[in-house]
């Protein structure tokens, strides 16, 4: 059979779910483990997938659906889809590219970019690669101020649009097969964003940056002072940051940010903690469980967004990701309220397929089925995606409108 036909479809890869079966077959057993799995019992990665299925479709027909246009504003640029690339760490282990070619399939396709902290790319090479399409740092604010101090400095110099503070890591959700294999990066890529700190060195930080998971993620124990994180910057021991509070770090980062930076957080899941982003003045939220892979036993994302959609009442951007995998799932998640939506996994499985080609052939993929499914329910622009386009399926097959 052949690999391509004459709409340059691949045809050995047609949806994300046979992206994700290639990329299993190529990566190596702990990068899949480290990637695919959640916490504890893995069943909120399930059920962020899940959720979608109980929703179902009201198509409308005879509308005109020959020219629908899928983009959507961000960051004062045209997103071609209201979807964006999720910041995952480490996205060397999938591809030797890495970030890089992440992010020029972003910029080929028009698609905005979440850079981890924990990056195998530095920032800089990332915005360079990028040629002006538009990024985003995800930040992991450290009890150090000054490490995130310079990251944020560079950036905000890089050109980034936002930084995007990720707040549902207070600690570290316990992965048993990160546990079991013993996980760490190999030893010929670097946490590039902080290979100065690891130059500078103040005696202790004289081992490289390194991935290894030490106990001390958990945090201290009932009635041990708590001592910050010191030596080489692990995400172990720097992405969990226990002390972080509205109170003390948003106003911090908003001006450190400055103007030319928004400031986002990532990780909301209530309708409380959305008023409160609200009231501390953050540019937008990202509905998000970390992709099930830190409270197992949280709700699906998408359950979770009608609640913050009513909170927040349009005051500011609600975007969400988890376990989106189809154009219908963006299409949904829109129905509900969101803004956007970001994806994570996806995208590490097309780059474990085919470095930046597979990077573009996922966002190609749902792009293309956005696109169908906004025809097909006969919606030509983005904003008119409503609940009137939705029902509810509830255990017993009971339908309802929303
Ligand atoms: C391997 C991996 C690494 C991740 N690294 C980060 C990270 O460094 N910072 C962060 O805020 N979120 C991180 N995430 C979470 C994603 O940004 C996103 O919330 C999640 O992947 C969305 O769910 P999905 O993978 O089902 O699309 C990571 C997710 C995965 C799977
Ligand atoms: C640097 C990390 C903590 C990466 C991460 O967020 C993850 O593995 O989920």
């Amino acid at each position: 059979m052949p690999a391509k036909n004459s709409n340059n479809h691949d045809l050995n890869c047609l949806t994300i779910e046979e992206l994700e079966r290639h990329a299993a077959n190529i990566m190596d057993k702990q990068t899949r483990d480290y990637y695919n799995e959640g916490a504890d019992s893995g069943s909120t990665v399930k059920e962020n997938s899940d959720a979608f299925k109980k929703y179902r479709i009201r198509p409308r027909v005879l509308r005109d659906v020959s020219k629908i246009d899928t983009s959507v504003p961000l960051f004062g640029h045209r997103n071609s889809i209201p979807l964006g690339v999720a910041p995952t760490a480490m996205q060397c282990l999938a591809h030797e590219d890495g970030e890089l070619a992440t992010a020029r399939a972003c910029r080929n396709a028009g698609v905005v970019m979440g850079l981890s902290s924990f990056a195998t790319t530095s920032l800089e090479d990332v915005a360079a690669a990028s040629e002006g399409n538009p990024n985003a740092l995800q930040l992991y604010l450290f009890e150090e101020r000054s490490h995130s101090r310079k990251l944020i400095a560079r950036a905000k110099k890089a050109g980034f649009k936002a930084v995007f503070l990720t707040v549902d890591t207070p600690m570290l959700g316990r992965r048993n097969l990160e546990i079991r294999n013993q996980f760490k990066l190999p030893g010929h890529f670097r946490i590039a964003n902080f290979t100065e700190e690891e130059k500078e060195g103040n005696g202790e930080q004289k081992q490289r940056p390194s991935m290894q998971r030490t106990e001390s993620a958990a945090g201290s124990m009932e009635g041990e002072e708590r001592v910050p994180p010191s030596g080489p910057i692990t995400f172990h021991t720097h992405a969990a940051n226990p002390t972080l509070c509205w109170e003390k770090d948003i106003d911090w980062l908003k001006q450190e940010c400055g103007p030319e930076m928004e400031v986002w957080v990532k990780g909301i899941a209530t309708a409380e903690d959305a008023l409160l982003a609200v009231h501390h003045g953050v540019d937008g939220i990202v509905v998000s469980n970390h992709g099930g892979r830190q409270l197992n036993g949280a709700m699906a994302t998408l359950d979770a967004l009608p609640e913050v959609v009513e909170a927040v009442q349009k005051k500011i951007p609600v975007h969400v990701d988890g376990g989106i995998r189809h154009g219908t799932d963006v299409f949904k998640a829109l129905a509900l309220g969101a803004d956007f939506v970001w994806i994570g996994r996806p995208v590490l499985w097309g780059l474990a397929y085919k470095g930046q080609q597979g990077v573009e052939l996922c966002l190609r993929l749902l792009a293309d089925e956005i696109r169908l499914c906004m025809g097909l329910a006969g919606v030509c622009k983005v904003e008119d995606i409503s609940k009137d386009y939705l029902v509810k399926i509830d255990k017993s097959g009971f339908v309802a409108r929303l």
